[in-house]
């Protein structure tokens, strides 16, 4: 059994917390507020994001993060893309030999056009990290805690890494596949929230499943088409971590991207929208990152150019659809090339 910490007591870090206790590991979860390591280590609860479910009483929390470096050398990075620059500048001073990192956010830093991997990579100290391994994957945290089948892929170019992670997490509600290609993962798992903000949107919008459909098929081929050109594996991205995480976050009502596009597309404000939802809305700052993306690689990514302009320029969600719908004309398979 492993020595493991996460970083990070939102929804995700406190469900995979939550898999590595009862797999058996000494796990420690950092919060950066001392009331919700209290919280946790007394109550055994974690209410503003997981409020009906009971944590182990194996599971042990901290606000230091000194303590949660030393701990041991795994180290599950689960803060939402925003933190991450400074919570990994913190603890490289507190980390003493060179640590497994795992990281589990879905999202791209606007302006640097960094995935996770590459500024985690740049702002820890180099001689504090082994390997980083990304999990991803359709995986809401309020299911996993009900232990409902959930599958998974850890992904890094060291296999061996990925097949300690795959060893670390899996158990009989969740099954991790392993991946070696990063770049696919990191794509997919960032780029499929833009898409679930449009899909948000249009069933905000109450136009049904058809215009769903659409957007998630057409989605998946715009995403495809940026990754593929940045490296990624084209097989990547009709799998777990592209289409499968494309499909849960479209679809489902835990999607916090998903939700808030429905506000959004019954006609709420983008401020007033994030002040409701209190927890991470990922997609909104990779929408700026995705569509800088698309102009350095030169693809075409008309989905997240229209939900740019909703978010940003002040466009209307109606006309996002309309401006889609009314592109000049394509063959389907020409686009997908
Ligand atoms: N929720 C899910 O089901 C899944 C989420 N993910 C990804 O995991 C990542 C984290 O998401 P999730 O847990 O859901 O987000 P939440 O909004 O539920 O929680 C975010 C947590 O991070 C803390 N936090 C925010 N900024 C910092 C910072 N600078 N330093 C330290 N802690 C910080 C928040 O603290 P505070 O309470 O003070 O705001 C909160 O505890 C995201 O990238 C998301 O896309 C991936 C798979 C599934
Ligand atoms: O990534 C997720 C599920 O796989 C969670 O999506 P949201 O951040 O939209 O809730």
């Amino acid at each position: 059994m492993e020595n493991v910490v996460v970083l990070g007591a939102g929804s995700w870090g406190t469900a995979l917390a939550v898999v590595l206790a009862e797999n058996g590991h000494n796990t420690l979860i950092w919060s950066h507020r001392e009331d919700q390591a209290s919280e946790i280590n007394e109550q055994h609860t974690n209410k503003k994001y997981l409020p009906n479910t009971i944590l182990p009483s194996n599971l042990k929390a901290t606000s230091n993060l000194e303590e949660a470096a030393q701990h041991g050398s795994t180290i599950v990075m689960a803060v939402p893309t925003k933190g991450i620059r400074e919570v990994c500048g913190n603890i490289s001073e507190y980390l003493t030999e060179k640590a497994l990192f795992v990281h589990v956010s879905k999202g791209i830093e606007p302006d640097t056009l960094m995935r996770i991997s590459e500024l985690m990579k740049e702002s820890l100290a180099e001689n504090a990290v082994s390997d980083i391994v990304v999990l991803s994957g359709p995986s809401h945290a309020e299911e996993v805690v009900l232990k409902h089948p959930t599958t998974v892929t850890a992904a890094c170019e060291n296999l061996e890494a990925a097949e300690k992670v795959q060893d670390l997490f899996m158990n009989q509600y969740l099954r991790v596949y392993t991946n070696d290609d990063v770049i696919g993962v990191e794509i997919g798992g960032a780029l499929k929230n833009v898409i679930a903000l449009a899909a948000g949107m249009t069933d905000g919008l109450d136009f049904g499943d058809n215009a769903k459909a659409a957007l998630i098929t057409r989605g998946l081929a715009e995403i495809t088409r940026l990754g593929v050109k940045m490296g990624g594996n084209p097989f990547t991205f009709a799998g777990l971590t592209g289409m499968g995480d494309l499909i849960v976050t479209c679809t489902s009502v835990h999607s916090r991207n998903w939700r808030a596009g429905n506000m959004l597309g019954k006609g709420m404000k983008l401020e007033q929208v994030l002040d409701e939802m209190g927890m991470v809305v990922e997609g909104v700052r990779t929408t700026k990152a995705t569509y800088q993306l698309s102009k350095k690689y030169d693809v075409s990514m008309p989905i997240t150019s229209a939900l740019y302009d909703v978010l940003f320029n002040n466009m209307e969600p109606r006309a996002l659809v309309e401006s889609l719908m009314l592109r000049t004309k394509k063959s389907e398979i020409d686009e997908m090339s």
